[in-house]
């Protein structure tokens, strides 16, 4: 590293400050001469380094200036803003990136640091481009917030402050930022801290902080209003591009970042944002000047080499690494050393493996309870009772033995005995060898070796096994580690094969594929897009085991991603099966209509906010929203009744439950309802009910009244789903682009409000004031019958329009209602 004492080197001298900053050797420059050993730790420390290097301004790390003066010029910014200045080492970088009218509103609560730097950012001759505000941040974006000349007036604006105030940031900047322009946040890899395992010897500051850094990244990665792209360079900026106009502009950007060999962290930013805006194919990770990086960085310099090559191992929102080995949990040691005992005390030289979905998860940091022993020399049972022989003898209490008969439409290909131990249950099996016959997934199974067993697992990333007696991870396809190393999803023999003997693993490495946003390998696509393999599904799977593994699918983690896999491989109908003579017909593309209303449904969901949702109602207005294109697809059923296509594909292609495809269809009749009400609720204009298109025998009631009648009967037919009926009414009407995401978010929260203002929030709890019996006796009549129907209705009705009348309020209205002659009376 060059420079000690100097401050320029002399060939600079001669052109002065000026034209040096200006120069494209000014950042080499600062690069050989930056030699903080680290952060200075008082202002005395700060004032001595400063006066001995005064152009060594930087807190921040020297790519992370580049970076940003690179930026600015790439989007022409003009009218920027910067949160937090301390010395000024952005500024000027930023500063210098600007035309010469260029601006920079610098806020930070304190000048005096920032009057350190300012003879330097003087002399370089950008100091007429800085507003400098000293105060604390929020209060002065409030005021901007506050007046509307501000709204999307900025270019760029980046945020490098306190870093728990980021999200309260975030909110105002949304404003203030243009359409088109950038936010950058600072820090969001916090120190690598963010990859560091739990009890990671951490200094408080970065422990305390590093719970915020990872809730922005959270929020800024489900935010439906901006893209987003998280680079590794310095501490991790993470750039927001609020969304439409220039939608894809960020991918632009991204790719010129890479072009430039800067890092380049799509696995990164896959992990922690879980959306990637980086090109995946650009992975590697270049880093113009590795060895001037502050020591402070090179953490993360590491942890970035480490994550280029796992890509893939990581699932969102929390970076996930792939350990070397596995780290047992006090119960698990329990339990294996148990199993051990009985081992030793019985000679019985058998080798207890942990096998498939524990080993992954374990390797991945995530714990498991699932624990499956693969054993090399007899059955579970008769391992089962070994052990109960063992407690016998150690004067213990024994458990008793479950065995569940091999059951293939299970997933049971062989018989497992299952005990508790330690409180947790334990599968046992043998390991095994398999043959397949044709037009059957079920095997032919014999004892194998652990190998055998291997490689006749779904994917090469579950055929791991966790060896107990040697303490070690087994790897016997050979890849196994790898794959989940480069988070590719490969079968352990060659695909096609392996998914014509089964064909429900092309299902299984879809559901993985998506759950852990692995990559399937191109040969692993070939064959399950192949015909045979089509047929195969088809023929040689059950319904009901389809119809479960799009349930986890939809239920999982990264629903859209597993359906438009489906979709993309052309399986779409062979998992969604039709019902005989449909119609109308159907278009060729529909299956991508239907993925991108998932998708669609997905982001409003985020963008509004998914804990509005139980499990159940996300589950079911996910499947409202994939077939909300069939919702008037209809066919005759044996019965030669008018049935939906819907139903049908529920109850009959995916065996699902009855009541779940009652939902579904509830969701959709519901929509067409909102979807006419929608205009009413929000329409400022006093919009009239008459103008509705819906429930014309309506009781008179005032106009005024009207729509809470409106409103509460379609709550109570749908009831605590109507937020999701609401959400793809919204869809439905306003249209799926990107672009209206926001719109949406704020057509929801309108609705939602008017909803909550009428309080109809759980009017379908309300009671009728009045029974059928009171009905008859109010009428005169002595049956029941369609009459009494309608008059309950009425009630109903009159409930919703007088929600704080009394039982002889109502009485008293029917009686007027009589006597009005009315013609139902
Ligand atoms: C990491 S330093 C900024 C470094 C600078 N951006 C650079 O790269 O050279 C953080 C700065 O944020 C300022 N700051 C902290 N809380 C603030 C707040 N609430 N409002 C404004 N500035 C704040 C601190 O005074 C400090 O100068």
């Amino acid at each position: 590293m060059a420079a000690t004492g100097e401050t320029q080197p002399a060939k600079h001298q001669e052109v002065g400050h000026k034209s040096l900053l200006q120069s494209d050797a000014l950042y080499q420059y600062i690069l050989e001469t930056s030699v903080y050993p680290r952060e200075p730790q008082s202002m005395k420390e700060l004032r001595e380094v400063t006066a001995k290097h005064p152009w060594n301004l930087m807190t921040t790390s020297a790519d992370e200036g580049q970076f940003l003066n690179m930026l600015l010029k790439l989007i022409n910014a003009k009218n920027t803003m910067e949160i937090g200045v301390y010395t000024g080492y952005s500024l000027l970088s930023t500063a210098l990136a600007l035309p010469d009218d260029g601006k920079i509103l610098a806020l930070d609560i304190n000048r005096e640091n920032y009057e350190i730097g300012l003879p330097i950012i003087e002399k370089a001759g950008v100091a007429h481009k800085i507003d400098f505000k000293e105060g604390p941040a929020l209060p002065l974006l409030d005021q901007m917030v506050n007046d509307v000349k501000f709204h999307g007036s900025f270019d760029f604006i980046f945020v490098d402050a306190d870093k728990d105030n980021y999200l309260n940031y975030h909110k105002r900047l949304i404003d203030l930022v243009k359409i088109g322009g950038v936010i950058g946040y600072d820090n969001t890899l916090w120190n690598g801290s963010l990859v560091a395992p739990p009890d990671a010897p951490l200094r408080k500051y970065v422990r305390y902080y590093r719970d915020f850094v990872l809730e922005l990244n959270k929020a800024l990665a489900v935010d439906p209003r901006v893209e987003i792209c998280q680079l590794p360079v310095g501490d991790g900026i993470t750039l927001c591009r609020p969304r439409k106009i220039l939608h894809g502009s960020m991918a632009k950007i991204s790719e010129k970042i890479a072009q430039l060999g800067w890092f380049c962290g799509s696995s990164i930013t896959t992990a922690i944002t879980g959306r990637t805006f980086i090109p995946a194919c650009k992975t590697t990770v270049k880093l113009k000047n590795p060895r001037f990086l502050f020591p402070r960085t090179q953490p993360l310099y590491r942890c970035c080499r480490a994550m280029s090559k796992s890509k893939g191992t990581l699932s969102s929102p929390s970076l996930l690494v792939v350990r070397e080995n596995i780290n047992l949990t006090d119960e698990e040691r329990q339990i294996f050393e148990r199993l051990l005992q009985v081992v030793r005390h019985f000679n019985l030289e058998t080798q207890l493996r942990v096998a498939g979905g524990w080993v992954r998860d374990k390797l991945l940091g995530k714990e498991c309870y699932d624990i499956d022993v693969a054993l090399d020399n007899m059955l579970g049972k008769e391992f089962c009772e070994k052990v109960n022989d063992y407690l016998i003898h150690a004067g213990e209490e024994t458990q008793g033995v479950g065995v569940i008969q091999s059951n293939p439409d299970q997933s049971k290909h062989l018989e497992t005995a299952r005990m508790c131990l330690f409180d947790v249950w334990i599968d046992f099996v043998n390991l095994r060898s398999e043959d397949y016959t044709e037009n059957s997934r079920i095997p032919t199974m014999e004892f194998g070796s652990a190998e055998q067993d291997a490689y006749r697992r779904d994917l090469t990333i579950n055929s791991l096994f966790y060896n107990i007696n040697t303490c070690s991870v087994e790897d016997f396809t050979g890849r196994g580690l790898d794959d989940l190393k480069s988070g590719k999803i490969v079968t352990p023999l060659p695909p096609k094969e392996t998914f014509l003997d089964d064909p429900l693993r092309v299902l299984r490495a879809i559901r993985f594929c998506a759950r852990f946003e692995f990559e399937m390998v191109e040969e692993l696509k070939v064959a399950a897009a192949d015909n045979d393999v089509k047929c195969a599904i088809a023929d040689k799977i059950s319904r009901e085991r389809i119809g479960h593994e799009i349930d986890l699918m939809v239920s999982g983690n990264q629903p859209v991603k597993a359906i438009a896999c489906i979709s993309n491989l052309g399986l779409f109908w062979i998992v969604f099966t039709l019902p005989p003579n449909f119609e109308p017909p159907i278009s060729e593309e529909l299956d991508r209509i239907c993925v991108s209303y998932m998708d669609e449904a997905w982001t409003l969901m985020h963008g509004i906010g998914s804990c509005t949702f139980s499990d159940e109602q996300r589950r079911l207005y996910l499947y409202a929203a994939l077939f909300l294109p069939l919702r008037k697809t209809i066919y005759g059923d044996n019965k030669k009744r008018i049935v939906s296509a819907v139903n049908y594909i529920y109850r009959n292609s995916l065996k699902l439950k009855g009541s779940d495809a009652d939902n579904v269809i509830r969701l959709h009749n519901a929509v067409e309802k909102f979807s006419s009400l929608i205009p009413l609720v929000v329409s400022n204009e006093g919009m009239q009910p008459a103008e509705v298109d819906w429930k014309s025998d309506m009781i008179d009631v005032p106009v005024s009244l009207k729509l809470r009648i409106l409103l509460g009967l379609l709550l109570r037919d749908i009831k605590d789903f109507w937020r999701a009926a609401l959400m793809l009414s919204i869809l439905l009407n306003k249209g799926s682009s990107v672009e209206r995401v926001v719109d949406n978010v704020r057509l929801f929260k309108k609705v939602e409000e008017e909803i909550l203002k009428l309080s109809l929030e759980k009017v379908w709890e309300v009671k009728p004031l009045i029974n059928g019996r009171d009905i008859m006796k109010v009428l005169e009549v002595k049956n029941g019958g369609p009459v009494v129907s309608e008059w309950q209705q009425k009630v109903v009705e009159w409930q919703l329009a007088y929600p704080s009348g009394n039982m002889q309020e109502c009485i008293d209205w029917m009686m007027r209602q009589k006597q009005l002659n009315h013609p139902t009376t």
